[in-house]
């Protein structure tokens, strides 16, 4: 993580301190006990391929600045208590998003293992699309993010296939497919657990923010 962030210049603060700071927040991509046995099996499986470096397992926190190595570096501490990072936005262990992420650095891939609980309703018993949205977006955006650093969506298109019901667990599988200049070009797909169903299929277009500029900067120049 260390070494992908200081690629592109995003910090300039040790392992350590980015360590100590992002420990004094509560990890969600750990497991609880609303995670079915689905989860948890998929979870193992990521974590035993995560012993010989092949893949990462990507901490998530309820708040955007928590992720970025040296985050006191864009002094937006005031209100950064105020605000959450969307799909960890509940308190209530099971009821919303519950995810976690894997990286596999040398495939620039991201997949993200989710169970969507049932706040997440659109039609009755299963996902919103909204929702399935925000769960590409957010595995996409944390792909172009480790590849390329501060990046925002321009562009996400989705072709929903099949619905997803609420309390499943599907894999959402992004990985980068071209970088033109500040043009990060990705594609996603989510299938259930057996890989037999696609649920949704997804290409997008993320755009590399000036690396001149910090990223309080660039938000309020906006
Ligand atoms: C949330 C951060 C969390 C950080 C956590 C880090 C790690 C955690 C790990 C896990 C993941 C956790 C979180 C997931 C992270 C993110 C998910 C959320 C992401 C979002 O939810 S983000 C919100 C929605 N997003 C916006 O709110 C963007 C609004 N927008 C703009 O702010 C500007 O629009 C911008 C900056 C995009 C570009 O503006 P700009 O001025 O910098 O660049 P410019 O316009 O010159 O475009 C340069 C070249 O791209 C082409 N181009 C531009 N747009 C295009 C389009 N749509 N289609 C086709 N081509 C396009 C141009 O045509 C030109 O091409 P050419 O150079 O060839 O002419």
């Amino acid at each position: 993580l260390l070494k992908t962030c200081s690629l592109h210049g995003i910090s300039t603060f040790s392992f350590q301190t980015w360590l100590s700071q992002a420990r004094q927040s509560k990890d969600y991509a750990l497991p609880n006990s609303s995670w079915s046995q689905g989860m948890m099996d998929l979870y193992s499986r990521f974590l035993e391929m995560c012993k010989d470096g092949t893949w990462k397992r990507i901490p998530s926190y309820s708040n955007s600045i928590d992720h970025i190595p040296g985050k006191a570096f864009w002094c937006v501490c005031k209100e950064r208590k105020e605000t959450r990072l969307f799909p960890r936005n509940m308190d209530t262990e099971g009821v919303g998003f519950e995810y976690a992420m894997f990286l596999n650095p040398s495939e620039k891939r991201m997949v993200c293992l989710f169970q969507p609980g049932p706040y997440l309703e659109g039609h009755p018993g299963f996902a919103h699309g909204g929702s399935t949205a925000t769960i590409i977006d957010s595995t996409i955006g944390g792909c172009a993010i480790f590849v390329a650093g501060r990046v925002m969506t321009a562009n996400l298109s989705i072709n929903y296939r099949n619905p997803i019901p609420l309390g499943s667990v599907v894999l959402v599988d992004s990985k980068v497919d071209q970088v033109e200049g500040r043009k990060v070009f990705l594609s996603c797909q989510v299938r259930s657990i057996d890989g037999q169903t696609l649920h949704a299929e997804a290409t997008a277009l993320f755009i590399r923010l000036d690396s001149t500029k910090s990223l309080q900067q660039q938000m309020s120049s906006q």
